[in-house]
C-alpha cells in the first residue's frame, strides 16, 4: 500500500505552477508516485487537475516545476516527447481516430515505440511493412486485454462510451509507458463499467504498471488508489493514504463536503 523509500520514484514533480492570465491555476504542486503504485489526483471542478496533466504530459509549458521520470530528468516541452520519454495518457473527452478501426487506432499508440515511427506507418515504407505483423499481433493482444478484442476490426466510433475508453487505455499501454496516465477514466459510464474498469485498472496494476488517475468518483478513487493528492484551487491541501486523506478536514471542508461522499 505505501511507499517504497528505497526505491527511485517512476514519477516525481516538484514545485510546478500555472498561471494563466489572472488565474494561478497551480501553486507549487509536487507528487512522487512509486513504481506499482495507483496514485489518484483529486479535487473539485476547476481544481486544477487537468490542468496538473496538461503540464506532466507536455500539453501546456508550467511556469516552473521540475521533472523526473524514472529517476532521470525530463522536459515536458512536446507530448510526442514525454510519450518516447514513457509516460501515455487518456484524455476526458476521448482522442481515438474515429474512422479507423479499434486495431488500427492500438497500432499507432505502438509506432510511438518502433523504429518506423508514425511516419512510416502513413507512407508504408518497407521497413513499416516489416514490423507490421508484429505490431498487428501485439495490437490484438492489448485489445484482447482490455476486453474488446472481438471488436478489433470495428470503426471506433461505432463503439460504446465505455469500450472507447477502454480502446484508449489499451492505445496507451502499447506504447509501454513507464506511467499511464488516466484522466476521468469512469467519466460518463454506467455502475456495471465502472466495476470492469475497476478492474483493468487493478489488472494492469498487478501486471507491474504504474498509473496515475484523475477522477471525480470518489468510491473509485478510494477503492482503488494507494496514494491520493487532493487539489483545490490549484493548491495541494492534502496528500496521503485514501484512509486519510478523506479523514483530512480540508478536504472533507473544499471537496466531500461539497455534496460528495467518501464511502
Ligand atoms: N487553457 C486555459 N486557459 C485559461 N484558463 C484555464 C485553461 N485551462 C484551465 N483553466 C482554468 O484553470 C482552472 C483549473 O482548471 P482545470 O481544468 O485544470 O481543473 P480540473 O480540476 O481539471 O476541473 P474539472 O474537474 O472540472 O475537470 C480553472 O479555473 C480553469 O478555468
Amino acid at each position: 500500500m505505501s511507499s517504497a523509500p528505497n526505491t527511485t520514484p517512476v514519477l516525481e514533480v516538484a514545485n510546478v505552477s500555472k498561471r494563466f492570465g489572472g488565474l494561478q491555476a497551480l501553486s507549487d504542486v509536487g507528487i512522487r508516485i512509486e513504481a506499482g503504485q495507483v496514485y489518484g489526483l483529486i479535487g473539485p471542478n476547476g481544481a486544477g487537475k487537468t490542468t496538473f496533466f496538461n503540464v506532466i504530459t507536455g500539453l501546456y509549458t508550467p511556469d516552473s516545476g521540475s521533472f523526473k521520470l524514472g529517476g532521470q530528468p525530463y522536459k515536458p516541452t512536446a507530448v510526442h516527447e514525454v510519450a518516447k520519454a514513457g509516460i501515455a495518457r487518456t484524455f476526458q473527452n476521448i482522442r481515438l481516430f474515429a474512422d479507423m478501426t479499434a486495431l488500427e487506432n492500438v497500432m499507432v499508440g505502438r509506432h510511438v515505440r518502433t523504429a518506423s515511427g508514425l511516419i512510416g506507418a502513413v507512407f508504408r515504407t518497407s521497413g513499416f511493412k516489416a514490423e507490421e505483423h508484429a505490431i498487428a499481433k501485439r495490437a490484438q493482444e492489448l485489445l484482447d486485454y482490455v476486453g474488446i478484442g472481438k471488436y478489433a476490426e470495428f470503426k471506433a466510433r461505432t463503439l460504446s462510451y465505455g469500450d472507447q475508453r477502454r480502446l484508449e487505455i489499451a492505445r496507451a499501454l502499447a506504447t509501454d509507458p513507464k506511467l499511464i496516465a488516466l484522466d476521468e477514466p469512469a467519466a460518463g459510464m454506467n455502475a456495471t463499467e465502472k466495476v470492469v474498469l475497476r478492474e483493468l485498472i487493478d489488472r494492469i496494476r498487478k501486471d507491474g504498471r504504474t498509473i496515475l488517475l484523475i477522477e471525480h468518483d470518489v468510491k473509485l478513487v478510494m477503492g482503488l488508489c494507494d496514494r491520493v493528492t487532493v487539489l483545490d484551487y490549484g493548491k495541494q491541501i492534502a496528500e496521503g493514504s485514501p484512509f486519510d486523506v478523506q479523514r483530512n478536514e480540508k478536504v472533507i471542508e473544499a471537496y466531500l463536503g461539497a455534496g460528495h461522499k467518501a464511502h
